[in-house]
């Protein structure tokens, strides 16, 4: 179990030391999840008093009036080797081995955040404090400060002699308490010879609970003190300020994590406890046995107290009648200042405002002690006389004290951890997936060195250049589209062109009689034909062009899906702006190449024609035609339909060829070029970049860059939590 709190508190200084407390995280976590212990109460009654008494330290700022003014997460520690020492989360490398500046920097970090004029924050202030070998120390403590003790044992020895049940149990607490001393002297180096046998067995009982507290302060819990709950604001402070203090301690204590110390002054009147209402508000339910007291239950049967804030009166009223808090223990300070006459038995023994929970009583040290430096364990020995002295406290005495309430928490703790264990692995193993999704998502980090960069900007562009080829080849959509321009496009602007139309009566006379000059043809229109073939085949460039366009702007829209498509793109804008860039102005390259490769085919079409064609046509003599025709009938419209048609039937066969080698040509040019070639452009000139130059295409958004590295830490602490609460669980 003591693996598993250290686990505990070593996973929320993990929390603290990576800002992981939950607060801005849209992630749940860890912090959250994890037990920790929150000191609430009215101003001055206590809080501080009672948290340095659990530590076993005095490093907190005191005095009257609002003294704690943001909350303070505490963290103990303990190491391996080397001197005590504290550190505040806001001063990192910075080592307090002197308290007082510890509790001076509490003072002055709470005065930065807040001012001087009493004003509160909620932004807490993280401290740790470290200790080597913190039992041998404070047993070496206790040592001296046990002289007196020591000295009474003989006397009570013989007193204890005759009882035989007893000698026995004291003889083996005798032999503890050696084997402890026996460590003790070995560690301290120190001279002084152990005493032996029935002279320690006394006062073994008594140094053994000095142990018992000892073990507690080296149990390394995890506490919060909050502001002092207040129902006026004193001068220079805002009139909100009441209700401020009241929500902050709500959001720490109404967390299902989080033990309650409430503490009340037993020198007031705890029907006005603040403490007590505002725990019975967060912590409304009672154990098991105890609900069905408390549930829906209020003084006059109206109202159900849970979700309703209770009016003082309301409050007593149910307070005294029924049990409360699943996570609240009451604590009962300054019972020393009582008015003479008056006690706190009624509580202590649970006959008056019963809790969950039993009251536990302690004695801290008063104003005039802390001025007089009373060091911590004169103070815990005073208090231990205290409750075994004072007669309406004796037969309570065991479960009174500091040392008594570290060690129910302690228990407690124990208790809340076991419980927790299957739910904080759930949560552990759910964060880890989602963080390394949101991981991979924001990708790598960057390359230090310059090969490094030119190496992670090629995989990059590689990546990249991969998508755009698995568009084109269909393992992801867009690429058909080039076949439908091929398919529909294409052809329906070549429809479109209507060389019939073009081939009309006047425009074929026309042409012809240009052709012919001053010199009319003889027996075939040769020019003329050749003439009407041009004019209707240069029309061709328009459609073939557009289809070069066409494939080009499909080419450019698969570029940017294949940029957005490129995850490792989104972390480096700069990169993403060159490469597309780059790509585009490669298919400009090649687009202007297509054109050309394609203009050529319609033009070779015109530049050289089909005899083939002219010879398979059938004459006009064969044909049955009249050969003694005047020239004057030659130019009649039936001779120029018969060569209109002639031209039509040509232009047709030499279309139907285009409309198959024009898409070769574009396939070739442009996107069989793309595939191949489409940075290689961009990879020459990257080999010529200097490291300064490949650092500025990655200069990724520093907000992702420190995005990623809180990410990587956090995934690092939960795979940690993870294996340690595994192999812990496993113990169990
Ligand atoms: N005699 C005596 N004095 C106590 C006891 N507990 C606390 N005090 C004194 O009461 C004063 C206030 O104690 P703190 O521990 O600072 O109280 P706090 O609740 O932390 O105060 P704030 O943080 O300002 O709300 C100090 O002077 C303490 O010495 C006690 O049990 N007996």
């Amino acid at each position: 179990m003591e693996n598993l709190i250290q686990l505990v508190n070593k996973i929320q200084r993990a929390c603290t030391a990576l800002g992981d407390h939950g607060e801005e995280s849209a992630m749940p976590t860890l912090w959250d999840a994890l037990p920790s212990i929150a000191v609430v109460g009215g101003q001055s009654s206590g809080k501080s008093s009672v948290l340095e008494s659990i530590v076993g330290k005095d490093f907190l700022p005191r005095g009257s009036g609002i003294v704690t003014r943001r909350p303070l997460v505490l963290q103990l520690h303990k190491i391996d080797e080397g001197r005590e020492y504290a550190e505040f989360m806001h001063l990192p490398r910075k080592k307090f081995t002197d308290f007082a500046a510890v509790r001076q920097e509490i003072a002055d970090e709470t005065d930065r955040e807040t001012g001087r004029n009493k004003g509160i924050s909620s932004v807490p202030i993280h401290l740790s404090i470290y200790s080597p070998h913190g039992e041998i120390q404070i047993l070496a403590e206790i040592f001296i400060h046990s002289e007196d003790l020591m000295k009474n044992c003989a006397t009570r020895l013989s007193l204890e002699e005759d009882d035989q049940e007893h000698g026995a149990g004291c003889a083996g607490l005798s032999r503890r308490w050696e084997a402890v001393l026996a460590g003790l002297c070995h560690q301290t180096n120190s001279s002084r010879t152990p005493m032996t046998g029935v002279q320690w067995a006394v006062s073994a009982q008594e140094l053994i609970s000095c142990i018992e507290f000892v073990r507690l302060t080296v149990v390394n819990l995890t506490l919060v003190d909050l502001p002092g709950l207040t129902k006026v604001a004193v001068e220079g402070q805002p009139d909100s300020i009441v209700q401020d203090i009241e929500n902050m301690v709500r959001a720490f204590i109404e967390k299902p994590n989080c033990i309650i110390l409430a503490i009340s002054p037993a020198n007031q009147d705890l029907a006005t406890s603040d403490a007590i209402k505002i725990s019975r508000e967060v912590d409304p339910k009672a154990e098991a046995e105890s609900k069905n007291d408390v549930q829906n239950k209020n003084p006059d049967g109206e109202f159900n107290f849970v979700e309703t804030k209770l009016t003082d009166r309301d409050f007593m009223k149910i307070f005294s009648r029924n049990i409360f808090g699943e996570r609240t223990f009451g604590v009962l300070t300054k019972i020393d200042l009582m008015d003479k006459g008056t006690d706190a038995s009624e509580i202590l023994e649970g006959k008056a405002y019963k809790l969950n929970f039993p009251w536990i009583g302690v004695v801290n040290r008063s104003q005039a002690d802390i001025n007089k430096q009373v060091d911590m364990i004169a103070a815990r020995k005073r208090e231990n006389e205290y409750f075994a002295t004072t007669p309406e406290y004796r037969h309570l005495a065991s479960r009174m004290g500091s040392v008594h309430l570290g060690k129910v928490l302690s228990k407690h703790l124990e208790t809340v951890i076991k419980s927790r264990i299957p739910g904080l692995q759930s949560l552990i193993n759910k964060t880890i997936i989602e963080l390394e999704t949101e991981l991979n998502r924001i990708g790598k980090p960057i390359a230090a060195d310059t090969g490094g960069k030119l190496y992670m900007i090629m995989e990059i562009c590689r990546t990249f250049d991969q998508i755009f080829k698995d568009h084109l080849d269909g393992i992801r959509p867009g690429g058909e589209k080039i076949y439908q321009v091929f398919d529909n496009q294409f052809p329906a602007s070549l429809k479109r062109l209507q060389f019939d139309k073009h081939l009309s009566m006047d425009n074929v006379r026309k042409l012809i009689t240009e052709a012919d000059g001053y010199q009319p043809h003889l027996i075939a229109p040769e020019q003329g034909y050749r003439r009407l073939i041009e004019s209707c085949l240069v029309l061709v460039r328009g459609p073939a062009e557009a289809a070069v366009d066409a494939v080009h702007g499909i080419l450019k829209d698969l570029i940017h899906k294949s940029m957005s498509e490129t995850m490792e793109l989104k972390q480096y804008p700069t990169l993403k702006v060159e490469l597309g860039s780059a790509a585009v102005d490669s298919l400009e390259r090649m687009r202007e190449e297509s054109k050309r490769a394609t203009l050529l085919l319609v033009d070779m079409e015109y530049g050289y024609l089909t005899v083939e064609f002219f010879r398979k046509l059938p004459q006009d003599a064969e044909k049955g035609g009249n050969p003694s025709h005047s020239l004057f009938d030659r130019y009649n419209d039936a001779y120029l339909r018969r060569i209109a048609t002639t031209v039509l039937s040509y232009v047709n066969m030499v279309c139907g060829t285009l409309r198959n080698t024009i898409p070769k040509s574009v396939v070739y040019c442009q996107v069989r070029e793309a595939k191949r070639s489409l940075l290689d452009h961009f990879f020459t000139e990257l080999g010529k970049r200097e490291g300064k130059q490949l650092a500025s295409l990655l200069n990724e958004d520093p907000a992702i860059m420190q995005r990623r590295t809180s990410l990587a830490k956090r995934l690092e602490l939960y795979r940690s939590a993870q294996s340690e609460i595994e192999a812990v669980a496993w113990e169990r």
